[in-house]
């Protein structure tokens, strides 16, 4: 469905200063994935959707997106493409159900498919009751789910969704994703979306490309990236010193860190390793607690650095 070959975007800003935003992205995405892109600010996602999007031309590379060239073949790519970006798409002033019924005819749907395509996706998207209210009168998540409604309005294999829940509250993230995850199901779309929310990427997606510095630094199911790169923590209480002696001598053991009260260690499998360290310290452990890893402690295996959660 996607196919990307040492995709680039350079953004020229003076004669002193280019930004390598996006540096060599080479991506295969067949038909029905759900891929997240997740990275810290600044990563080049945006610009990558952007280039996906044909709203950007690449500097170098190429991409085919649905079967066509984002370069020489955009209108193709536009039409099967449905893109929903970080702002809010709709008009202000319309009501909800004009302002989708205008979508579908500017994307050349005749009067009376726009009418009936407006009726399922205000009832797909929990939004019939709103059809009449103003836009700018929309909370954040109704307004979250109009956006998604005209990024779906003429029906597209393929969805980009750019930090789609960025902004809403747990139980309005929950709801459109629900959405989002039934329209899916439904149509069996293939969805690509950004997003800072590590857990969202962790559950969501089935596959999480991990993008730093306009690069892909990583890209696997959330469970193996999990399991190949980060491994468990353990985080002991007890006689430190001696279970410092204990974890050093711990074959794999690494990040071992000492806080006032506790000693922490990354393993690459935890209750295996737990009851090694217990035997090799007698009565030195007295409390431990073995935590599973986030896609936070895999961006930090791999770059030294948080991926912390913008919420
Ligand atoms: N039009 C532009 N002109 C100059 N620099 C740009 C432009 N658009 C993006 N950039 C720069 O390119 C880099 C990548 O930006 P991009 O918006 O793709 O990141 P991102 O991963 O989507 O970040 P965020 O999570 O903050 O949305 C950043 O350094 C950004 O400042």
């Amino acid at each position: 469905m996607i196919q990307t070959r040492a995709l680039t975007k350079d953004f020229v800003v003076n004669r002193k200063t280019t930004v390598h935003a996006v540096r060599g992205i080479s991506l295969d995405i067949a038909p029905g994935e759900l891929v997240a892109v997740l990275g810290p600010n600044g990563a080049g996602k945006t610009t990558t959707l952007r280039m996906l999007t044909t709203l950007i031309a690449p500097t170098s590379g190429t991409a085919t997106v649905a079967g066509h060239d984002v370069a020489t073949a955009a209108a193709e790519v536009r039409r099967q493409i449905g893109y929903v970006g970080q702002g809010n798409g709709a008009g202000h002033i319309h009501r909800v159900g004009d302002e989708l019924r205008t979508q579908g005819r500017i994307y050349g749907l005749d009067r009376r498919s726009a009418a009936r395509r407006t009726d399922e996706l205000l009832e797909a998207l929990d939004l019939t009751e709103l059809r009449d209210r103003k836009v700018s009168d929309l909370s954040g998540g109704q307004r979250r789910r109009l956006d998604v409604a005209i990024g779906l309005v003429h029906a597209p294999r393929l969805l980009f969704l750019d930090e789609p829940s960025t902004g809403l509250d747990p139980q309005n993230r929950a709801n459109l994703w629900q959405h989002i995850l039934r329209m899916r199901e439904e149509h069996r779309m293939t969805i690509v979306l950004t997003t800072h929310y590590l857990d969202e990427a962790d559950t969501m997606a089935e596959r999480v490309v991990v993008v730093d510095h306009g690069e892909v630094i990583a890209d696997d199911t959330a469970r193996a990236l999990k399991a190949k790169l980060a491994g468990d923590r353990l985080i002991l209480t007890g006689d430190l010193p001696l279970l410092a002696k204990a974890a050093a001598a711990l074959p794999g053991a690494r990040d071992i860190t000492e806080t006032t009260d506790t000693l922490e260690l990354r393993v690459s499998d935890g209750p295996a390793a737990l009851p090694e360290l217990v035997a090799a310290v007698p009565g030195a452990v007295r409390t431990a607690e073995i935590q599973r890893p986030t896609l936070d402690d895999v961006f930090l295996s791999l770059t030294g650095r948080n991926l912390r959660e913008h919420s």
